[in-house]
């Protein structure tokens, strides 16, 4: 059995019903429309890239699917089922695991506290801390993904951002996601800790996870994702499989291609304007 069959028999639906499907969802602050009839697909097995510029609505998506906000209009459904998510404890209690930039890890605690943060495992009778097997525990899911930290006892705020975004998805996968969503983990790294982060996107997602992964990046998106939705000014611009899409068609959406030409045309009329300008004036330079 595979493990996506094995995911949707648990939710007792079948592995082709999209484990969070968005359909027509908008989002108003007061008079400010962040996102109007956005559906999105979120399979098991597959990363889905959101792409979308500076204000595009991204963090607006994330927030209604990890229940920091609800959505004014459409509707929200997991594992075919409409829900409404009023506290980040209901998403998480239906297996959506959301990662954010800033981790959500204690710097100065060590790795395997941060792994139990908040999930800590006691010993009976007295309910004190079970070190020992949380930290045999972390060691075990760390290794299975691959992740080599040699000393689990140092300070997370020690580890590089890339170890740390890794620690943050092997933690939510060990507690039961079914889907995670990961804002932007690539953002604030250099080439080669995208590269380790982005190997461990793929892991989740061969773990049988579906992945939503949210960056500014095509070409990032492009090394991994199975589809690809890109926002603009709230509304959805693009929404397509990899199979109908180059990596330059998708770097030309994200860089506003017909934008571009008009601006690059503008910018040689411009040009033109300063260069003939001397010859225009009389008796010029
Ligand atoms: N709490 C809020 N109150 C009012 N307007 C908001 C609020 N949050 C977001 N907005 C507005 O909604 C729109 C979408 O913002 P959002 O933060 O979702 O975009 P984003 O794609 O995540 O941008 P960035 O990449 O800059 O984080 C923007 O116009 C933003 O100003």
């Amino acid at each position: 059995m595979t493990t996506t069959t094995k995911f949707a028999e648990e939710a007792g639906t079948s592995p082709n019903t999209p484990v969070v499907h968005l359909d027509g969802v908008g989002k108003s602050y007061g008079n400010v429309h962040a996102l109007r009839g956005v559906s999105l697909t979120v399979r098991q097995g597959e990363i889905t890239c959101v792409l979308g510029d500076n204000g595009a609505g991204k963090s607006t998506l994330i927030k209604i699917i990890a229940g920091l906000h609800e959505h004014t209009d459409g509707t929200l459904s997991v594992n075919g089922e409409e829900r409404r998510f009023s506290s980040p404890r209901e998403s998480l209690d239906s297996g959506i695991a959301t990662v954010y930039q800033d981790l959500a890890l204690a710097p100065l605690m060590s790795v395997w506290r941060n792994f139990f943060l908040g999930n800590e495992l006691t010993k009976r009778p007295f309910g004190r801390l079970d070190d020992r097997r949380m930290k045999r525990i972390a060691d075990e899911e760390l290794t299975k993904m691959g992740i080599s930290i040699p000393n689990l006892e140092q300070p997370v705020g020690m580890l590089s951002g890339g170890q740390r975004q890794c620690i943050a998805i092997a933690r939510a996968i060990y507690f039961g996601a079914k889907v995670l969503i990961l804002d932007e983990p690539t953002a604030a790294l250099g080439v080669k800790q995208s590269g380790v982060v982005l190997k461990y996107i793929v892991k989740a997602r061969d773990a049988g996870l579906g992945v939503v992964f949210i960056t500014h990046n095509p070409h990032h998106a492009y090394l991994v994702g199975n589809h690809f939705v890109v926002l603009k000014l709230g509304r959805v611009a693009l929404d397509t499989h990899r199979a109908d899409l180059t990596l330059s068609q998708l770097t030309n959406e994200m860089a506003g291609g017909s934008e571009l030409e008009a601006l690059s045309h503008e910018l040689r009329g411009v040009d033109a304007g300063v260069v003939a300008e001397p010859h225009d004036r009389p008796g010029g330079i």
